[in-house]
């Protein structure tokens, strides 16, 4: 995805400024100038731009600073504060409670991604124990209502809609009853997808929300929507009360920009973030981690909640000890391939790992991904006990690796890259040794037990020299007890 690009020329630009002896006005222009121009080139709207270079110009006075203050590290932490801002909004969005019925309605342009973000929304919520339903109050597009009632039929969701009735507002309002009754607590109503220029549909709509009184209005916005973003979303505001934005199409070459814009059109925040086309390619968004990511300084606490995703509950703490410990063996690596088979995409979870890209598992290329996994599963299913419980890749001998191959009948070729794979993943796994892995819920307590040296070792050389060094972690490490700088390394650290 284009962010990505994103967030290399902003690191970049940083990392130019880090590299100047001395920091004046004019360095601190150039670093901003070029952060501005990554951002429009990026689709961020060009009023929002300005704001950000003004305050962040505001926040970093270079005169006013005392002698001897970081002032790289001011700038970096400005920038990290602003795109902070740009994508918060202040107010988090209605969140449903199990148990409560909740109405959630869907809006957004035609072919935005809505149906599909609908049922992926409610097969979330669905795996964690609400009982959702979803309402078709699509009567323009033929065809929306079979597309409903097919991605709902495969989640297993209730649906309600209709071939016959033409009145929206009829469906909905029909729909939602129903599935109170039926002690149904997340009722998503799905709507007509529309122009901003379609004055009729507008109306229609509002007419629905009206008529529905919903909990929360989502809209749905395809990432590569570019400049228009922030009309397009400010047009649906005026119309009906968004309360959270879902920007779908991310796994694609979007620039992305246009989330920043379309949170500061509607003042809502982003909630959810579509992937792909599978109804798990869904993604909670949590503002300091995705500008983590963004900055290339990896998406720890994304990760951490992936492991307790994927991983099964009783298993959790035996993995999580084995990682502390810095022993990854291939029995660990087979029994996450396991999990991976089980669960769907692991890609998702290795691309938070800092400083570490979906190679095992690239997008697009999921089917390719899981029958190497299998083919690897095969082959260790022809080791020794003891080979699968060794973190010493000595163990694997020339001779051994031919038993290996001629037992699990793959060319000795596989069997070198399914070793060369364990290495890969141990070396990255390996780095987690000694840290303290903090159980779902404490997050924070991984910044009090981070020390420098296991921040240095996780995080990417370039990161960590932009940031000075170890003596400029070290320095940073003190101050992350304040909530800002918690913000600072926000996916690593931060409460989420
Ligand atoms: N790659 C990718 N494709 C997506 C994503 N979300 C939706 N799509 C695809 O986008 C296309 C349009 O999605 P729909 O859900 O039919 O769009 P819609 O907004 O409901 O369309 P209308 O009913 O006409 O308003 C479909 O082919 C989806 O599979 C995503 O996150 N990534």
């Amino acid at each position: 995805m284009v962010l990505a690009q994103l967030g290399g020329s902003i690191s970049r630009a940083l990392a130019q400024m880090s590299n100047a002896t001395v920091i004046d006005e004019k360095v601190l222009n150039d670093c901003l100038n070029e952060i501005s121009r990554a951002l429009l080139q990026a689709d961020v709207q060009f009023k929002m731009v300005r704001d950000m270079q003004a305050n962040i110009k505001r926040i970093v006075n270079l005169e006013a600073l005392a002698a001897g203050t970081n002032k790289r590290r001011i700038m970096q932490q400005a920038v990290f504060t602003e795109l902070c801002n740009m994508l918060d909004p202040g107010k988090p969005s209605f969140t449903p409670k199990k148990g409560k019925p909740s109405v959630v309605m869907f809006v957004g342009l035609q072919g935005s991604g809505k149906t599909t973000t609908c049922t992926k929304y409610a097969y979330y919520h669905q795996r964690k124990g609400f009982k959702p339903a979803l309402v078709c109050a699509d009567t323009f597009r033929a065809g929306a209502f079979d597309q409903l009632k097919q991605n709902a039929t495969k989640a297993k969701i209730p649906f309600y809609g209709s071939y016959m009735e033409s009145d929206p507002v009829k469906i909905a309002v029909e729909g939602v009853e129903r599935f109170k009754k039926e002690n149904c607590d997340l009722i998503i109503v799905d709507t007509s997808g529309r122009h901003k220029q379609e004055a009729a549909l507008f109306e229609e709509m509002r007419q629905v929300s009206e008529a529905t009184k919903p909990d929360l209005v989502i809209f749905v916005m395809d990432s590569s929507i570019g400049q228009a973003a922030f009309d397009q979303a400010q047009a649906f505001k005026q119309s009906v009360s968004v309360g959270a934005v879902i920007i779908t199409k991310m796994d694609g070459h979007a620039k992305g920009g246009g989330a920043l814009s379309a949170v500061a059109a509607t003042k809502s925040p982003v909630i959810f973030i579509g992937t792909g086309e599978h109804i798990d390619e869904f993604e909670v968004f949590d503002v300091k981690p995705f500008v983590s990511r963004l900055l290339g300084m990896g998406d720890w606490s994304g990760f951490m909640d992936k492991i307790h995703e994927v991983v099964p509950t009783d298993q959790q703490p035996e993995l999580l000890q084995k990682l502390s410990e810095g022993s990854f063996t291939l029995r660990l690596m087979y029994e996450q391939f396991q999990n991976i088979l089980k669960m769907g995409p692991i890609g998702q979870v290795f691309s938070m790992l800092p400083g570490f890209s979906a190679e095992l598992m690239p997008k697009g290329h999921e089917k390719e991904s899981q029958a190497k996994i299998k083919r690897y599963m095969t082959m260790m299913d022809s080791m020794t006990e003891a080979e699968l419980d060794s973190t010493n890749p000595k163990l694997m001998t020339e001779s051994r690796i031919i038993r290996i191959a001629r037992g699990s009948g793959r060319p000795v070729r596989d069997v070198m890259d399914m070793l060369e794979e364990y290495k890969r993943l141990a070396k990255i796994w390996g780095k987690m040794k000694g840290l303290k892995i903090p159980k779902k819920g404490e997050m924070s307590a991984l910044s009090r037990n981070m020390n420098v040296q296991h921040m240095s070792k996780v995080l990417p050389p370039q990161m960590l020299k932009q940031i000075g060094g170890m003596g400029g972690l070290q320095s940073l490490m003190k101050q992350m007890g304040s909530k800002e700088m918690s913000g600072m390394f926000g996916g690593m650290g931060g409460e989420r």
